[in-house]
């Protein structure tokens, strides 16, 4: 896929390091995402995949170069201006899923809505909205009425899913979600993922252990490829 001039993710002279113990530090040179581009991200445990999904997140914040997500540079904006351009720009899907168990299904994909203005505005009416993205999840109707904790694995994934989806969000970031799945699960999964995310133009950042998912990806990176990493002596 040609790069576009104007990415929707760019890292450029980045570097950070954890405080304390292990004194884990990443520099990442320049690394960039074309809007609609789907990229699978692969490395070993501890090589600072989470770190850098942090970076690109603002739950961390470089202490040098910058991070910029659709033209805004994200370490220039206070905590709470980085978690609510998160919200609106940002579909999250983690690897435990992180659904609210008490909460029903519907409530559970509305919920990054809360914090980001414009995407409910995208996705209004909402209600409508999050029905329509669990038939296409190939959600049962029943379900969509449960509380998130009474679902099946495969069923939490679609609501996870659903939920990073809603309201079109242009930059979808994936942390090991396929790593508790067999593999035809996982196959399922990654439909699903990239029919949607197809279909509504998003780029997509996936994490993961496993090459063996990188066929379907417009681009596989190591994370060896794109950063370096230090460790302090203890
Ligand atoms: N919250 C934190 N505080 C301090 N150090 C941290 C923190 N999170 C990660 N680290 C450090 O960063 C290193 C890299 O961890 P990271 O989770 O980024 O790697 P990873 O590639 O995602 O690993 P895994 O595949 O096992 O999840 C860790 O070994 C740890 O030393």
């Amino acid at each position: 896929m040609p790069q576009n001039p104007d990415p929707i993710l760019q890292l450029s002279a980045v570097q950070y390091s954890w405080i304390g113990s292990g004194g884990f530090g990443i520099t990442v040179p320049d690394f960039s995402l074309a809007p609609a581009e789907s990229v699978l991200l692969l490395g070993e445990s501890g090589s600072g995949k989470s770190t850098l999904l942090s970076l690109i997140c603002g739950i961390v914040t470089p202490r040098l170069g910058s991070v910029h997500i659709a033209g805004t540079q994200l370490d220039a904006l206070s905590a709470g201006q980085r978690d609510r351009f998160r919200a609106e720009h940002i579909g999250l899907i983690f690897q435990q899923f992180n659904l609210l168990p008490y909460a029903g299904v519907l409530d559970n994909i509305a919920l990054p809505l809360a914090f980001a203005p414009q995407r409910k505005r995208r996705a209004a009416p909402v209600q409508d909205t999050a029905l329509k993205l669990c038939t296409e999840l190939g959600l049962p109707a029943g379900v969509t009425q449960a509380k998130a904790g009474n679902l099946s694995v495969g069923q939490q994934q679609r609501v996870a899913v659903a939920r990073a989806l809603i309201g079109m969000p242009p930059l979808i970031v994936a942390d090991e979600p396929t790593s508790a799945l067999d593999a035809s699960s996982q196959e399922a999964f990654l439909n699903l993922l990239f029919t949607q995310t197809k279909a509504m133009g998003s780029a997509l950042l996936m994490v993961s252990h496993d090459a063996r998912l990188g066929d379907r990806f417009d681009r596989v990176i190591q994370m060896s490829d794109i950063a370096q990493t230090t460790r302090e002596a203890a």
